[in-house]
C-alpha cells in the first residue's frame, strides 16, 4: 500500500425531490485513499453512503467539490472501464448462463473470443463457481447469484472496485463467508476496494480503514484505523480487538447527535 490514489475533496450533494425540497445529503465530505486499500464507507440509512459512492463511480455530478482519482476524473476513469461495480442485487440476466453473464462486460468492450473465454474460467475459479458456469441465475442461491455479480465486475481486470452493500439481503452465515472469500479475492486483484455497509462487523472484518459517516446531512464523523492482522479468518469475529473495534465505532455513532 502506498500513495494516495483517491482525493475526494469538500465534495457536496443536495438533491432537489419532486415537491421542489432541498436534501442535503453529503456535506463538504473529504478524504484520501490509498492504492490497494479496502476501505469501507459505514453509516445508517440516508447518510449518503450511496450517493458518495455513485459520484466516485461517475454516475452522479456533486453539487460541490471534487473526486481526483491517479490525477484524472472519475469521468475518465469510466471511459477507461477501470471500475468495476457490485450492487445490492446482482441483476443478472435470467436468459444467460453464469458464464454468459460474467462474459457480458467483455463482449460491450470487444474482448477477443479466446481471451473472454480463459478470463470467464478464472473469475469463476476465483469466486468458487468453477462447476457452475453453465447453470441459469434461477438456479443458483443468493449468495451464488452475488458470487456471479462478483465474478463479472472482475471481468474487465478493474483497478477500483466498488461496492454497495453487496451482501445486505443475505443471510448471516452466507454474508460471513462471503466477506471472508472477498478478502481472498481481494488479496489476488490487489485492487482498491471502496465497500458500502451499514453493518459495523463487517465493516471491521473487511476493512484497512472504517470511513464513519452521518446523516442529515450525511457528513465524516469520524476515519477509523483497523489494525487487525491479516489474512483474516471469520474466527478473528470472536477476539477481544475485534469487539474493541466494532464497539469503538458504536461509539462514535452515539456520540454524534443524528
Ligand atoms: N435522487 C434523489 N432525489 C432526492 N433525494 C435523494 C435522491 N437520492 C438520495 N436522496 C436522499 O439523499 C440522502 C442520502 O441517500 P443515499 O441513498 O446516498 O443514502 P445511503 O446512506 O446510501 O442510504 P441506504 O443505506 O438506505 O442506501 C437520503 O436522505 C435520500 O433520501
Amino acid at each position: 500500500m502506498s500513495e494516495t490514489q483517491i482525493q475526494v475533496k469538500d465534495v457536496s450533494m443536495v438533491y432537489t425531490n419532486n415537491a421542489g425540497e432541498k436534501i442535503n445529503a453529503l456535506d463538504s465530505v473529504s478524504l484520501d485513499i490509498k492504492e490497494g486499500e479496502f476501505i469501507s464507507l459505514l453509516g445508517p440509512s440516508g447518510c449518503g453512503k450511496t450517493t458518495l459512492l455513485r459520484i466516485i463511480a461517475d454516475l452522479l455530478q456533486p453539487t460541490d467539490g471534487e473526486i481526483i482519482i491517479d490525477g484524472q476524473s472519475p469521468r475518465d476513469i469510466r471511459i477507461k472501464q477501470e471500475y468495476g461495480i457490485v450492487f445490492q442485487q446482482p441483476v443478472l440476466y435470467d436468459w444467460r448462463t453464469v458464464r454468459r453473464n460474467i462474459c457480458l462486460p467483455m463482449e460491450i468492450m470487444g474482448v477477443p473470443k479466446k481471451e473472454r473465454t480463459s478470463r470467464i474460467d478464472e473469475k469463476l475459479d476465483l469466486v468458487g463457481l468453477k462447476d457452475f458456469g453453465k447453470k441459469y441465475p434461477f438456479e443458483l442461491s443468493g449468495g451464488m447469484q452475488q458470487r456471479v455479480g462478483i465474478a463479472r465486475a472482475l471481468a474487465l481486470n478493474p483497478k477500483y472496485l466498488l461496492m454497495d452493500e453487496p451482501f445486505s439481503a443475505l443471510d448471516e452465515f452466507t454474508r460471513e463467508k462471503l466477506n471472508e472469500d472477498l478478502l481472498e479475492i481481494w488479496g489476488k486483484t490487489k485492487s482498491t476496494v471502496i465497500f458500502v455497509t451499514h453493518n459495523i462487523p463487517e465493516s471491521v472484518f473487511l476493512s484497512d480503514r472504517v470511513i464513519v459517516l452521518t446523516p442529515h446531512p450525511g457528513k465524516l464523523a469520524a476515519v477509523v484505523d483497523i489494525d487487525l492482522p491479516r489474512p483474516r479468518r471469520n474466527e478473528l469475529r470472536d477476539s477481544p480487538e475485534f469487539f474493541e473495534y466494532v464497539a469503538k465505532i458504536r461509539k462514535c455513532f452515539q456520540e454524534v447527535k443524528m
